[in-house]
Parts: structure tokens; sequence; C-alpha cells
């Protein structure tokens, strides 16, 4: 094995029911984005084990050609390998050698790079009897041959261009549909409406859509599930307030039971109190669904936050298993959802099994197994003041796939053990009251950039580092990768992954040869034992890693691969952290594939140091440069840094830069390059004034460079 190359299928992207249900038999391939339909992030190889990982080393990268966050994980069949990148690109390539195949490009339009709240990002691609499925960004779905890359069909999943909706998720294939939800419940003043469509394999026809939130009061109920549903919101809402509880991201299909499970997301707005009078718990946002993909009809749902206002998405990624509870062995589905709970559900009935924190939790004491419900703290009523929460906005757990294996019997996770100071701007005496992306609550991470005396003038009085320090014992601040039973649910093993200040640490894989692997935001891949926890082998790869890696093997070789770039919602919170690879190296987006008795791992080339520019002169006065730093905090921020990031950094504009300001922010003329047009929210005078708070910025951080030069 491994001397001449392997033959490419006769019959590219060869999936369907049989193969897809014997994926044990086949572990050389990886067919969905966890390898099986239970989405267990797990694989039966185990030539790369315990005690050959020490050999482990590069066999081949690829470059995505891109230098955004990257979520997805890579998909194999019969050595060849698809996967999707930045707004929904698509690639295919050799997965022995990682030559290209072909690659896709859906095409969308400059405005649908302004509406992910969260990055440009992508979750991966479906494979189906001989298509590829991908959602590019602006809400299209495309179906295309797995053999050439050329769409077959797409579908625009919009039901109303006029709300911000995005889609970054990938689809699952449900039975005889493709299923695929969007995102875009914290945007704007509103959010977006939630649903999921279910559309026809071959044809691309719309063949059902589950509203995951009422209309607006007194319009037409589009399905009786919304009955229910509507009795939960209160009748004052405005239309304005769309609901949210978007499926942007977990989704499994069980073809056992015949159901899609489908996390939803947040309640918009996070300030329930726009919503008026008698408004209730808010349903399906913070569900987890479970709908019948022949029908599009709820077969039931367990609503995991109700009355959300903390923007705990429940849509990590959804994973079946049979679990042995009080002796007997229960079909389940399992979830570590942001709000610190590790849920397992019956998967049939969808009743509560058990519900136990995976993480520190202050929100809620627990879970009441009789109702379900959470037993809300008052430390989660940040209404008067502000709160120091724990899990943050972020959540303990978010998109990076956890990974279950049923030899250990144990679940793999990525915890974000990490709090946020939720706090209502538009009362707490600061001078931003909105912010896109957050509407008119704001969740800051008190990690060890945190500076009460910094946020003040902004957002008003908010708690200093030092108490936060003294209201908990340990860190404040950290990630870890746990391994957590989820029958006794209790910690294992666990190792912390960054400490401080959030990582932005990997998705996990494991295996049969008793290994966990997860990449973490310093670029480092780490290789643990999956029954003890201890640590076999770190590769230092200078990428950083947020995705989950995966592996496959290719003529009687094993692989593992994992897509690095930092990127998703780490943008919205500030620059590129000094912990990331990513501050030190080129974010070139890469596919690295590794293998036994492989080489030395190449780095991407080094950061390049960019100077302050002299910066243009500017007589604006004081008061303009104050407003531009609200309309910049209001509008910018949740793509631009000051500092380092994945988007230009605005303090160190060029002079042509500076001519064109307002063209490309008004005019849209740098679209192509993802900077899309603003003049729909933002006026002249508003655009005049971002750009003499942007000059001052760049004026002292010259001043800065010109002193330190002196020295
Ligand atoms: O409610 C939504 O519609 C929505 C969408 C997305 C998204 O599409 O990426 C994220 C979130 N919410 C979110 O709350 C969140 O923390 C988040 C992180 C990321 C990411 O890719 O890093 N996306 C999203
Ligand atoms: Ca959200």
């Amino acid at each position: 094995a491994g001397g001449v190359p392997a033959p490419l299928p006769q019959q590219a992207g060869n999936v369907g029911e049989d193969r897809l249900k014997q994926a044990d038999s086949e572990p050389q391939n990886w067919f969905t984005g966890g390898r099986d339909s239970r989405q267990t992030y797990h694989s039966p190889l185990a030539a790369i084990n315990d005690k050959t990982v020490g050999r482990l080393g590069f066999a081949w990268s690829y470059d995505l050609g891109t230098h955004r966050g990257q979520e997805a994980t890579p998909i194999v069949v019969d050595g060849v390998m698809y996967t999707s990148g930045y707004k929904g690109l698509v690639y295919a390539l050799n997965a022995e050698t990682g030559v290209e195949l072909w690659r896709f490009d859906p095409d969308v339009p400059d405005i649908a790079y302004r509406e992910p709240c969260c990055d440009t990002v992508n979750r991966g691609v479906a494979v189906w009897k001989g298509k590829v499925y991908v959602a590019s960004v602006d809400g299209r779905i495309h179906a295309l041959d797995a053999a050439t890359g050329k769409e077959i069909w797409s579908a625009d999943t919009i039901t109303d261009h006029r709300q911000p909706y995005s889609s970054t998720g990938a689809p699952v294939i449900a039975h005889d549909v493709v299923v695929i939800g969007n995102g875009g419940a914290d945007m704007e003043k509103g959010g977006v409406r939630g649903y999921v469509s279910g559309y026809d394999l071959d044809s691309g026809k719309l063949k059902w859509r589950f509203f995951t939130v009422p209309p607006a009061p007194g319009a037409r109920l589009e399905h009786p599930e919304l009955v229910v549903a509507a009795r939960s919101w209160g009748p004052h809402r405005a239309a304005v307030y769309a609901g949210g509880a978007t499926a942007w991201d977990g989704m499994t299909y069980d073809p056992e039971t015949n159901l899609v499970y489908i996390g939803t997301g947040n309640a918009a707005p996070y300030d329930l109190r726009k919503l008026g009078k008698g408004n209730g718990d808010d349903l399906f946002a913070c569900s987890i669904l479970a709908i019948d993909p022949d029908t599009g009809r709820m077969a039931w749902y367990y609503q995991t936050t109700p009355g959300d206002h903390w923007d705990f998405d429940a849509v990590q990624k959804l994973v079946v298993a049979d679990l042995p509870v009080a002796g007997k062995p229960r079909h389940v589905v399992m979830q570590a959802s942001k709000n610190g709970f590790f849920y397992v559900l019956d998967a049939r009935s969808g009743k509560l099994v058990s519900a136990d924190p995976y993480t520190y939790v202050n929100w809620a004491k627990a879970v009441d197994m009789k109702t379900g419900r959470p037993e809300i703290t008052t430390q989660a009523d940040y209404y008067k003041h502000p709160k120091n929460i724990y899990p943050s906005w972020s959540g303990g757990h978010t998109w990076p796939p956890m990974s279950f294996n049923p030899q250990t019997g144990l679940v793999y996770i990525p915890v974000i053990d990490v709090p946020n100071i939720w706090v209502d701007m538009e009362h707490n005496g600061g001078r931003v009251k909105y912010v896109n992306g957050f509407f008119s609550i704001e969740g800051f991470f008190p990690d060890e950039n945190y500076s009460a005396a910094d946020l003040k003038s902004l957002y008003g009085t908010l708690p200093e580092l030092k108490q936060l320090q003294s209201e908990r014992s340990g860190k404040l601040v950290r990630e870890l990768i746990r391994a957590w039973d989820p029958v006794s649910q209790k910690v294992v093993w666990e190792h912390e992954t960054s400490s401080g200040v959030r990582g932005y640490d990997g998705g996990v894989l494991s295996t049969n040869g008793n290994l966990v692997i997860q990449g973490r935001g310093s670029g480092q891949l780490f290789v643990y034992a999956a029954d003890t926890g201890r640590v076999l082998k770190t590769i230092d790869t200078g990428s950083h890693i947020m995705a989950a890696p995966m592996t496959y093997a290719v003529n009687g070789v094993q692989y593992v691969a994992v897509q690095t770039g930092y990127g998703g919602a780490a943008i919205t919170v500030g620059p590129i952290p000094a912990s990331s690879a990513a501050s030190r190296f080129d974010n070139e987006n890469r596919i690295l594939a590794f293998k036994l008795d492989g080489g030395e791992t190449p780095k991407p080339a080094p950061r390049p140091q960019e100077p302050f520019p002299a910066p243009p002169p500017s007589k604006a006065s004081l008061a303009s440069i104050r407003r531009g730093e609200v309309k910049f905090t209001e509008q910018c921020s949740r793509c631009h840094a000051l500092g380092p990031s994945v988007t230009p950094d605005l303090r160190k504009l060029s002079p042509q830069m500076h001519q064109a300001f307002e063209d490309i922010v008004l005019h849209g003329v740098a679209g192509p390059l993802g900077m899309e047009r603003f003049d729909d929210l933002l006026k002249p005078a508003d655009v005049k004034a971002i750009h003499a708070y942007l000059i001052d910025q760049q004026k002292q951080g010259y001043q800065a460079q010109l002193a330190a030069a002196r020295k």
C-alpha cells in the first residue's frame, strides 16, 4: 500500500442510504460532516493509534486561496475530498495528494457579505448520490455535479431579502430532501424570522418549509405547530421584532426514527421588554426540534432556554447515540448547548433524559427534571445592572464539533469556560445605544484585555476586572477540552487549551486508535489518549485551527486532515488575540493532511508588520470624531477591529483608500473585495464622522510609531 496512486472513482460522490448505514464497514470514508448519520465525529480507523501516533507528520497541504474563518469538516468519499470555505466556495481534491479536481464559486452578490453576524464562514457540504450540496452566504442552496463541480440546480432559500438573512451552516440530507436553515437572529433592529426548508434532491423544488417562530401578531399562521408557538409570544410584538430562532448549525437526520433534529437560535431581540406585556417562552427559539422530513411536520420539541435574552442559541451539533440509561439502552440525541447544559433527550419522544452543566454556569441553578425548565438565578438579570454571566454569548460550547466515541462511551467537548458582562446600553449612561449584531444590549468578554475604564465613555459604568476575579475562585477565563460521560454527566478527564483570553480553539475528532485530536488557536494540533487524556503528540502548524479534524484512508494509508484559518465570531470581539497563530503567521486558509512517517509541517509566511502610513490632514472637530466613534461602533465594529484582523485595520489606510473612503462606504466600489455599500444605513455626514474618527486613530498610531522610532 502507498506506492501506486489510487485511481479516482468511476462514480463521484457515490453515497446513498445503504453505504451510509454501513459507514462503519467502510472506515476509509468520511461520508457526512460528522462521518456517519449520527454525527459522531468518530472514526473506526486505527492505523494511527496511541502506539504509532508519535510518527504522525505532514502529508500534504492545499491552499484554499482565502484568509478568513474556516469552520468546515471535509467529507471524503472513495479517495475524493469535498469541502467548503469562505462564502460557500466548494473544493474537490484528490484526498491522497491534495491536488485540486475542481473548485466552485457561488458568485454571491456583494451585498450578501454584509449580512452574517460572525464572518463570512461556511460549515460544510453534504454529498449524496453524485451531487454536492452547499448553501452560499447569500442564502442560495446549490446542487453540484460531484464529478465536475458544475451547478445542476440552485434555489433561493430566503423568503424576504429586506431582512438580514445569511447562510453559514451545512445542509443535511434527510430521506428524500436536502434541509437547510439560515442565520440572522442577532442582526439589525429585530433579527430575522427563522425557518428551515426541505428541497427535492434532484429538482431543487421546495417540498416544505417549517417556520421556527410565529409571524407578526395577527398574521396568518403558515402551519399548525405555530399555534402553540404564537401563544408563547406577547400579543403586542411589533413586526420589526422578527423573533429569531434561526437554524444556523446543528442538524442531524436519524434514519432509525426518520426524524431530522434541528437546533434553533436565540430569540430576537435580546431585550424582551421591547416585546411588550404578556411575552412568554418565545417558542421555538433556543429549542431542539424533531421534524419528519417527508412531511415537514414537527414530531416534538424541547426548549433549552425559555424567554432567552442571552443569545443562548441551541444550535450546537446534535449527536445521536444509544446510551445505557438506568440499565437499558436508550436511543437518544445529545447536545452540549450554548447555555452550559448537556442535554440528553429521547430521540423518539423528545423526553428529557438528563441535563447537567458541563461547564461553570451561573445564569441557572439546574434544570428541573419534571418541567424540563431551567431554574434561573438573579445573576441572570442584567436589565437593571450589568451582570457577569457564565457562559457567555459565545456559549459554553458553540459550533466547533464535539465527538462521541462509542468505544469509551465518552463525549469530547471543546468547552469555553468564559463569561460575559451583559449591559443594557440604552440605560447604562454610555454614548452607544445600539450595535448591529447585538440590538440595544452588549456582551463584553472580561478577559485580560478588558478595561472598564476604556469602555466607560461608550457603554457607561461596568464592573472592574478585579471585582469579577473576586467573584469566582479559579480562573476567570479559559478554554478546555473535556472528556464527558453523557450517562453519569461527569468529567472523566480534561485539559486547559487556552487561558486568560479566549483561544478560539477547535472542534474534536476521536478514533478507534484510542485517540482524541483537536487543534488550537495557537496553531498546535494536540493528540490525546481517548481513555486517559494523556498527551501523545503535538504538531505545530503555524495556522489557527477552529474546525474539527477528520480522518480517512486511501490506498491503505490513513490520513488526518483539518481546515485552518482564524475568523468567525472572534472578529466581532476585537483584534486577533496574541495567542493566535494568526497573529504571528499569515492567516492562510489551508487544508493540512497528516500521515504516519510524514514530514515537517510547513508554516505560512510571517504576518507582515504593516506600519502606520502618515495620516491625511483633517480639520474635523472633536465632536465629529466622537460621533464617528459611536457610528463606527454601531455599524463597522462587527467586522473591523482597530488592530490586526481578517479585514483591513482601518487605522492604516493608504492615501488612495482615504481618497475613496466615501465611495467605498456609501457606493460599494470595494464590494467585490467584500466591503459592501452602507448607504441605506449611513448618511454622508455619518461617513464623514467615521472617517474623521479613523484618521484620528491613525494619527495616534502614527505618532506612537514615530516616538518609538526615536527611542
Ligand atoms: O442567531 C443567529 O442567527 C446566529 C448565526 C451565526 C452564524 O450564522 O454564524 C452565529 C450566531 N448566531 C451566534 O450567536 C454565534 O455566537 C456565532 C458564532 C459563529 C461563528 O461562526 O463563529 N457564528 C455565530
Ligand atoms: Ca445567535
